[in-house]
């Protein structure tokens, strides 16, 4: 009866009655919690958008929006007097003892507070200290790479998943806590790391109980104690690396510096438990979105010998070794700048979006008026494949994203200013710049010391990889040689 009358409510007298969208997903959440819980989101998210238009209701109480003015109307800055949309407390929330942090608050005041403390590690000031050390690492790749692919002339079969992975991990680890993960040295994940992509699918699947409050607690008392376990380990794991490097004698220039400086003299910004919870996220929040990426874009790379072939002729036209390679030899090269930007656009490491709540009082989106707790999301997936956004939406063409006057007239109306591949507004990613120089160093110097192709038989089409909140990577092969040109 009470099935019955919700579903009623729901599809007819429901606040959100009159936004389109299919019937099995509006009159109850399970039709949303089994495409989220399966990994189908994004592709589910693309057919309902091609199917129902730009405005789609996914759930009773959800709204997803495919039009590039969204995302300044729910992610952007609020004039003062205004509430902004918050971050879905569905899905940010600390686990169950753990304070709360800089990524997963989703109070913006307790956010400011937080990220004025850590800023100074995301500026181009401190860029300039942490290019060495992105560098060595993209360097150490290549080492390691060489060792494996100069025994056969034929080249070898690499797992890139894998290797994009150690090094962002790798880095990660450097930066962060002044110790590698030492993956790349051993050839394999450390314990931790492959850890943290269990803890993604937990977070997922923890998120899809709080929908059903009446029942999440039987929910999740049928969570694993082995999810629950990793959840405490991946923590103290953290905490120990933190302190680690918070008694490190010596100074030196990372992450960690702002928070142990005098913006935060006696935790007094940020106080030490806080410390611990973020950087336990910024390790998978700055690792796992970049190896998505340069994943992706190697994967697309491989696939298109004509794109890649203008890449390698711009990086070779330009550099002779490895040494000329870094954050500002790289930065204004247009090919390379058009690979990722594709890359990022095709094979965005956070597909199934953002999701905010509407602020008390409701909001218009799009011209939707929108009551208060209603879930809100850009679909960056159903945007990036929008034909009214982008000629030839499917392709691999990096030369749109070129400068005007060298960019093909066919491409000319495509809209490249709905692409947020880092998120907008205040809590936009803060590691854009660490990101971005890590894919150009990285991608220029496997172009220039290798020549790279697809695998027969062994293609990955990215598009069937599923996603948990992040894409689960499959193993991606390509093959690898010393270049010969
Ligand atoms: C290609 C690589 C990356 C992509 C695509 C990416 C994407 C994003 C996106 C979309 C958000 C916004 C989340 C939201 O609004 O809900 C975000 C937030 C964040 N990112 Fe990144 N990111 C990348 C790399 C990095 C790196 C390298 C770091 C740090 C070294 C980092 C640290 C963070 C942090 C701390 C937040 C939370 C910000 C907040 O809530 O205020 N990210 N990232």
């Amino acid at each position: 009866m009470y099935l019955a009358y919700t579903i009623i409510y729901n599809l007819f007298f429901h606040p959100l009655a009159h936004v389109p969208g299919p019937f099995l997903w509006t009159m109850t959440r399970l039709r949303f919690v089994l495409s989220m819980n399966s990994g189908n989101l994004v592709p589910d998210l693309q057919r309902l958008h091609a199917k129902y238009g730009d405005v789609v209701r996914t759930a009773p109480n959800d709204v997803s929006f495919a039009r590039k003015e969204a995302w300044e109307q729910i992610y952007g800055a609020r004039p003062t007097g205004e509430l902004p949309y918050y971050k879905n407390p569905i899905y940010f929330k600390s686990p169950p003892g753990q304070p709360t942090n800089l990524v997963m608050t989703i109070n913006l005041h307790e956010n400011q507070r937080m990220r004025k403390v850590v800023t100074p590690a995301f500026t181009e000031k401190a860029l300039r200290t942490q290019d060495p050390t992105i560098t060595k690492y993209a360097m150490y790749l290549m080492e390691k790479l060489h060792e494996m692919v100069t025994a056969d002339p034929k080249g070898a079969t690499i797992n890139v998943t894998d290797w994009f992975n150690f090094f962002a991990f790798d880095l990660i680890g450097d930066l962060s806590f002044g110790e590698s993960f030492g993956c790349m040295e051993n050839s394999s994940y450390h314990p931790w790391v492959k850890m943290l992509f269990m803890y993604m699918k937990t977070m997922v699947f923890l998120a899809s109980t709080r929908f059903f409050p009446v029942i999440e607690r039987v929910l999740m008392a049928l969570v694993p104690p082995t999810m629950r376990r990793m959840q405490d380990e991946h923590y103290s794991i953290a905490q120990k690396k933190i302190q680690q490097r918070m008694n490190l004698e010596k100074r030196r220039d990372d992450f960690m510096t702002p928070v142990l400086g005098h913006l935060n003299k006696d935790f007094k910004n940020m106080s030490i438990e806080e410390v611990e919870s973020t950087y336990q996220m910024l390790i998978i929040a700055g690792s796992e979105t970049t190896a998505t990426a340069l994943t992706g874009t190697t994967n697309h790379l491989a696939q298109h010998p004509e794109k890649l072939a203008k890449l390698v002729s711009e990086i070779r036209g330009l550099f002779k070794n490895l040494s000329e390679i870094n954050a500002f030899s790289t930065r204004e090269l247009p090919y390379l700048n058009a690979c990722i930007n594709e890359g990022l656009r095709l094979c965005n490491p956070v597909p199934a979006g953002l999701p905010r709540c509407v602020p008390e009082g409701g909001g218009t989106i799009c011209g939707y008026w929108l009551p208060s707790r209603t879930n809100v999301i850009v679909s960056p997936m159903a945007i990036a494949h929008s034909p009214a956004y982008f000629h030839r939406h499917a392709e691999f063409i990096p030369e749109r994203w070129l400068p005007l006057d060298r960019r093909p007239q066919e491409f000319h109306n495509d809209a490249l200013d709905s692409q947020y591949p880092f998120g907008t507004g205040p809590r936009h990613c803060p590691g854009k710049l660490i990101a971005w120089t890590e894919l150009r160093v990285t991608l220029a110097m496997l172009v220039l010391e290798f020549d790279i192709g697809v695998v027969p038989g062994k293609v990955t089409t990215w598009e069937d990889l599923k996603t948990f909140f992040v894409v689960e990577k499959e193993p991606v092969y390509i093959n690898v040689k010393p270049r010969c040109g």
